[in-house]
């Protein structure tokens, strides 16, 4: 005899692995994976990948959604406000993939300052003899400034003292210890051997580093980004890595992605990685998770965990 339950239609929007999604749901609920299916005007929930875009039209073609769940923590993609206009609630999963990012940033930071990428060719490549003229740097005694002092800022901070670094941090909005607190963007950048990124992408914060704040770095800087790509303008990064003003520059996320080329991509001082720092195989699982949960939550009329303001 068919069931006598409407089963509820879950979408799985952006390279959101089904594999990872299908066993989180209950026998009455399904999961489609075309956007562009017809199936998709039915759906009741998406769950979605931070470079996939959730916008009015998006939106128009799921008139039976009742929430969309972020696997992560940004929502730049995502208009939460007109989502919110028509009453779906948009789900993050905050700290799901909080230490996949941190440990991000130290392989970006190690890459660099330890020159994995050019010494991998060398090997490869029988040129030992040119060795010498790689320099290696270490980590310890420098100073990591840290701009966004939530959850996954907070997670590099710790991992820093490991290293004994110096910590420096920036965030108007975050309670920072005294010691290690900037007033300003510009004083963390003057203390800073290496700078990493912690901000959500925001109107505010769009080219947060632009050519004014990268020249307000110490010459020969670090320059992490595993946060957003807008935050960063690529023209100015590329000027700084070509005049020294930039030793180093590593970048999980880009703007928009996938990116075009563009010609710091091919500098011997960049390391670059394709948004999936937050996207280990643990953090996926955990993101995915932890989106699932909320998504099912709102379905059956509890309070998700965590939900994205507009
Ligand atoms: N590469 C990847 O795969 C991933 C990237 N991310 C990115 O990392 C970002 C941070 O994540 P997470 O740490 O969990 O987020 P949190 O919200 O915990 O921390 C961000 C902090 O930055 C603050 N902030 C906002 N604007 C500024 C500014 N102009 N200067 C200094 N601080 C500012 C925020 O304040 P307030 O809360 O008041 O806004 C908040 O305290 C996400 O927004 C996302 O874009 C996250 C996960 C994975
Ligand atoms: O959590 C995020 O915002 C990410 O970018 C990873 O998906």
């Amino acid at each position: 005899m068919a069931s006598l339950i409407t089963p509820q239609i879950f979408v799985a929007l952006g390279s959101v692995e089904p594999d990872l999604v299908e066993p989180l749901l209950a026998e009455h609920q399904r999961l489609i994976q075309d956007p562009n299916a017809d199936e998709l005007a039915a759906a009741d929930a998406a769950i979605v990948r931070a470079a996939y875009r959730v916008d009015r039209e998006l939106l128009d073609r799921m008139p039976a959604l009742k929430v969309i769940a972020r696997t992560g923590v940004g929502t730049d993609l995502v208009d939460v406000a007109e989502a919110n206009r028509r009453g779906i609630p948009v789900v993050i999963t905050p700290g799901s993939n909080t230490a996949s990012v941190a440990e991000g940033v130290f392989a970006h930071l190690l890459a660099l300052v330890k020159k994995l990428s050019p010494l991998t060719s060398l090997v490869r490549e029988g040129r030992w003899d040119q060795r010498a003229g790689v320099v290696v740097g270490d980590l310890e005694g420098f100073t990591l400034g840290i701009i966004g002092y939530g959850r996954i800022g907070r997670r590099v901070a710790r991992i820093a003292e490991a290293f004994d670094l110096k910590v420096l941090a920036y965030d108007p909005y975050a309670e920072i210890p005294d010691p290690i607190r900037c007033n300003t963007v510009e004083e963390l950048l003057a203390g800073s051997d290496f700078t990493t990124l912690h901000v959500p992408l925001t109107a505010e914060n769009h080219h947060l580093m632009d050519a004014v704040r990268i020249e307000a770095m110490k010459p020969g800087a670090v320059l992490i980004n595993c946060s957003r790509g807008g935050l960063i303008d690529l023209d100015a990064a590329h000027a700084a890595l070509e005049s020294g003003q930039l030793s180093g520059l590593g970048l999980d996320v880009y703007d928009p992605e996938p990116p075009a080329h563009h010609r710091l991509f091919d500098h011997e001082n960049v390391v670059l990685t394709p948004h999936l720092m937050g996207f280990t195989r643990q953090g996926m699982a955990h993101t995915v998770r932890d989106a699932a949960k909320g998504a099912v939550d709102v379905l059956a009329g509890r309070q998700p965990a965590a939900v994205a303001a507009p």
